[in-house]
């Protein structure tokens, strides 16, 4: 039996009022691969993200996800959930709860797993992303790209088929997004299939298996990291030399 992509899009239209954002997307991503979306500011790379885990419903099309048919009304949500991690600009964790808290709430409250047991998963999750001295500190007492490594640890907890980011790096200071990216890289080295949008343009040539430049709402050019060296398009062309 052929192999089924982690996440597929197939003809993706998605409009807000009369405004079009996604018109007719499609991109695949298989088990172990880095797709990296990038496009101008309102190409709908972050909607396009949002519909994957169904944080936005789709007009028309397909999107299927670890087998999850996420166009379908009756789609398993929580099912859906726990395959897909999703780590946003910022708002990530619970400032009321200790790193260890916020990573401990959903594997016992959705998977029912003991304390003892995610106590041990929260350390081991804060190990790979190099926070293990800040388990019973706050997000507040955490640093900008702490918190976001926190963030990526409590994904991880849910130990998700494939991880979603969203211009992670995006609120951060220079200083802070390295050490965001080279957690985002270890993960991707340990086979972790992901999709995600940045404007670090150096980190998608240095990551990505296969690169998707959206513009005005559609795939404009996609491949591997090769068509930013050589653009197709004058749109990505110029996209890439301004870095914008
Ligand atoms: N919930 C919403 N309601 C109405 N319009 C929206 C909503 N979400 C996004 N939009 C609009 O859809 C368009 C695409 O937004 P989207 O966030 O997908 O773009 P983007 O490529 O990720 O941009 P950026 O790089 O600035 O994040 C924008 O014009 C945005 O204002």
């Amino acid at each position: 039996m052929p192999h089924a992509p982690i996440v597929s899009l197939r003809d993706v239209h998605k409009s807000f009022g009369s405004l079009k954002v996604l018109d007719g997307v499609s991109f695949s991503v298989e088990r172990g691969e880095v797709l990296v979306l990038i496009g101008r500011s309102g190409s709908g790379k972050s909607t396009a993200l949002r519909c994957i885990d169904r944080f936005e419903r789709i007009d028309e099309g397909a999107i299927e996800v670890c087998g999850h048919r996420v166009d379908d009304p009756g789609v398993d949500l929580r099912a859906l959930r726990q395959d897909v991690g999703i780590v946003f600009q910022s708002y990530n964790l619970f400032p009321h709860l200790t790193i260890e808290e916020n990573i401990i709430l959903a594997p016992c409250a959705v998977k029912g797993m003991a304390k003892g047991q995610a106590r041990d998963l929260a350390r081991q999750v804060l190990a790979q992303v190099g926070l293990e001295d800040k388990l019973h500190s706050y997000p507040e007492q955490l640093s900008g790209g702490q918190q976001q490594r926190g963030a990526i640890a409590r994904s991880l907890a849910m130990q998700p088929k494939v991880m979603l980011f969203d211009e992670v790096t995006s609120a951060l200071d220079p200083e802070l997004t390295g050490e965001v990216l080279r957690v985002i890289e270890a993960l991707a080295a340990d086979g972790m299939t992901m999709v995600m949008v940045t404007h670090e343009m150096g980190f998608a040539r240095g990551i990505a298996d296969t690169v998707v430049f959206m513009h005005r709402g559609k795939v404009h050019e996609a491949g591997t990291t090769a068509i930013l060296a050589s653009p197709a398009t004058p749109e990505l062309a110029q996209f890439v030399g301004t870095g914008l």
